[in-house]
């Protein structure tokens, strides 16, 4: 038996459904393993189909499908090292589990199956998987290795059955998305089954993006006591070497790849990035236009498209009205120009007459109210879709996590759109991420370096321009206001007394809480966005629409 173990980590994205394709990867990083002398090559939770493919995993004839890539897979990659790779299986309970097979020798060789099914926040694993009783390590080339499956190692019970049970180390596959800080979560958890277990950890995640979430990667090897040997890094495909070797006191991994993680606001910055180029390469889509209207929310969600996917694929729709002011005519220019992307212009004025015609004789006797201020955001609408459809191009709306919270946009109007890359981040946070954007560039980014987004953006008062002078304060508290009651509502589930208590008007967080309630519809029928937050709108959170229950606290 050898004293030194090489597994080769494939860091890898897949795509939901795109079986063959998740295979083809599986079968590139096999074969890397294989010329780097590895005894393992390991790929994430639930790789073969993609993760997280939601009911698609009820469906027999999709779970076949995944078996029969699998014993391809198998065939493939008989003479070689070991292939670990996550999917489904039909235990002999005859229900469906979330496992990780190990292919050897041309077939399945063994297969293991998650114990501890999250049905939290954006899972629903209880609703469709079963849970298997505890099983042992699985052998590769004589040395047991204990793997559970992702949520498996975030309580000790299933890494102490396999210690006890024998395992050598331990190898713990993941589908586990992004929100901010969770690193360190993570690394908490998985430091305490070290620690309980004695062994050594090799944590594997996935990266990508599939729908609203992120996979943001960062795998990593601890030794024994917790001391990190591996760190890879955030977010980019990675297949890394790790070698163990077995001492008298067990086994060791080497000290290897070690990368330290950018902080939390360039995070949430590549996950909108990631997220948005993921959305468009797996879907199909090349191109997206967007409303640029002088404000800050448009401008970012530009500069995110840009540096997703590069200036030539964004174009940038300016359509004025007579509120138009001129800042936000020359600021929308600036930003299309800094970025290096088509700038339409597309005055709505003939339009709106056309309506406000068409509308006179039903209208006669009212008054102009909201009603004449939402048509203008909903001729936007139409004409950008308009152009969608034409040019093939994906509309982007861009709500910020405060307007979603209280319904601040207009449905069927600036609300059009196929995906909102800054759903999930509070306005007030917009504006520190377009300073940090101005002063920092990556390799990752396809935009140019420097101050793309004037700091006249960024300083001037938030306004919708649907009426003379109108401006966001009118309707709402001011933003820093508005996001620490919504920080408390929403994402800290806290009550009208916590507000109060945090030094917030009771009339403020009151009116909050009700344009909260209120504006579920809105939400329901809202493009999907990218998730950085414990409690995104959509699967984190999910309120009944018809709600009368108000806090009397
Ligand atoms: N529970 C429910 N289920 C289904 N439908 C429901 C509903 N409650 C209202 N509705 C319908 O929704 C309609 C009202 O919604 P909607 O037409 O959107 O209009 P509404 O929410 O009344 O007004 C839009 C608000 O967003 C602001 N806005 C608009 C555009 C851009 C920005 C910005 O700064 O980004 C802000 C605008 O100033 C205004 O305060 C009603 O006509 C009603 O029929
Ligand atoms: N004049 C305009 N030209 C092009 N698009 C516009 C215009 N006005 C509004 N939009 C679109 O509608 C969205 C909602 O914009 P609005 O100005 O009403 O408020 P906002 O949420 O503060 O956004 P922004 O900060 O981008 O202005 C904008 O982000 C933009 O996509
Ligand atoms: N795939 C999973 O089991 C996800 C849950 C897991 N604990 C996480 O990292 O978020």
């Amino acid at each position: 038996m050898s004293d030194r173990f090489r597994i080769t980590l494939a860091q890898l994205n897949p795509t939901v459904g795109d079986l063959a394709g998740n295979a083809a990867k599986a079968r590139a990083a096999w074969e890397e393993g294989k010329a780097a002398g590895a005894d393992l090559v390991a790929l994430p939770e639930m790789f073969i189909t993609g993760y997280q493919a939601q009911d698609l995993i009820v469906k027999p004839a999709f779970v076949a499908a995944a078996q029969a890539e699998l014993a391809a897979l198998a065939e493939a990659c008989a003479d070689g090292p070991a292939l670990s790779i996550g999917g489904p299986s039909v235990g002999e309970d005859l229900k469906l589990h979330n496992s990780y097979f190990v292919l050897q020798g041309g077939k399945i060789a063994s297969v293991v199956h998650k114990y501890f099914l999250p049905n939290f926040n954006v899972f629903d694993e209880v609703r469709l998987f079963s849970r298997d009783r505890m099983q042992g390590p699985v052998a590769v080339n004589g040395v047991r290795i204990g793997m559970p499956i992702c949520e498996d190692a975030w309580y000790p019970d299933v890494v102490e059955a396999l210690e006890e049970s024998g395992a050598e180390f331990i190898l713990v596959p993941n589908g586990s998305p992004y929100f901010r800080d969770k690193f360190e979560t993570r690394l908490n958890h998985m430091v305490a089954r070290v620690v309980e277990s004695g062994l050594p950890l090799i944590y594997l995640n996935m990266v990508g993006g599939q729908d609203d979430q992120v996979f943001d990667g960062g795998s990593f090897v601890l030794n024994r006591g917790g001391v990190p040997a591996v760190q890879l890094p955030i977010f980019d495909e990675v297949i890394s070497h790790v070698d163990l070797e077995r001492g008298d006191d067990g086994w060791h991994a080497l000290n290897g790849d070690f990368t330290t993680h950018p902080d939390a606001m360039e995070q949430d910055y590549r996950v909108m990035v990631t997220a948005l180029r993921d959305y468009m390469a797996k879907t199909g889509f090349k191109k997206v236009l967007l409303g640029l209207s002088g404000g800050i929310d448009s401008a970012i969600v530009a500069t995110i498209a840009v540096d997703a996917l590069g200036a030539e694929n964004v174009r940038c729709v300016m359509l004025p009205s007579e509120y138009t002011s001129q800042g936000s005519l020359d600021d929308a220019k600036a930003v299309a120009e800094n970025l290096g992307c088509r700038y339409d212009f597309l005055p709505i004025g003939k339009t709106r007459e056309a309506v406000t015609e068409t509308l006179a004789p039903l209208f006669e006797g009212t008054q102009p109210d909201l009603t004449e201020e939402n048509i203008q955001s909903r001729i936007r609408g139409l004409l950008l879709m308009a152009l969608s459809n034409k040019f093939g191009e994906m509309l982007l709306t861009t709500g910020n996590k405060s307007e979603v919270a209280v319904g601040y946009a207009t449905i069927y109007g600036d609300m059009a759109g196929g995906y909102n890359p800054i759903k999930d981040m509070y306005k007030t946070r917009v504006f520190d991420c377009c300073r940090w954007r101005n002063a920092n560039h990556r390799g990752w980014m396809m935009g140019p370096e420097g101050a793309v987004i004037p700091e006249a953006i960024i300083t001037k008062p938030p306004s919708a321009e649907l009426r003379e002078d109108q401006k966001d304060s009118d309707s709402l508290p001011d933003y820093p206001v508005l996001d620490g009651i919504l920080e408390i509502l929403v994402d800290e589930d806290g009550s009208i007394a916590d507000c109060v208590a945090a030094g917030y008007d009771r009339a403020d967080a009151k009116k909050i809480e009700h344009l909260l309630y209120i504006s579920e519809y809105k939400r329901f029928q809202s493009a999907p966005g990218a998730r950085l937050s414990k409690r995104a709108f959509w699967l984190d959170r999910r309120y009944p629409i018809v709600n009368r229950w108000r806090d009397p606290s």
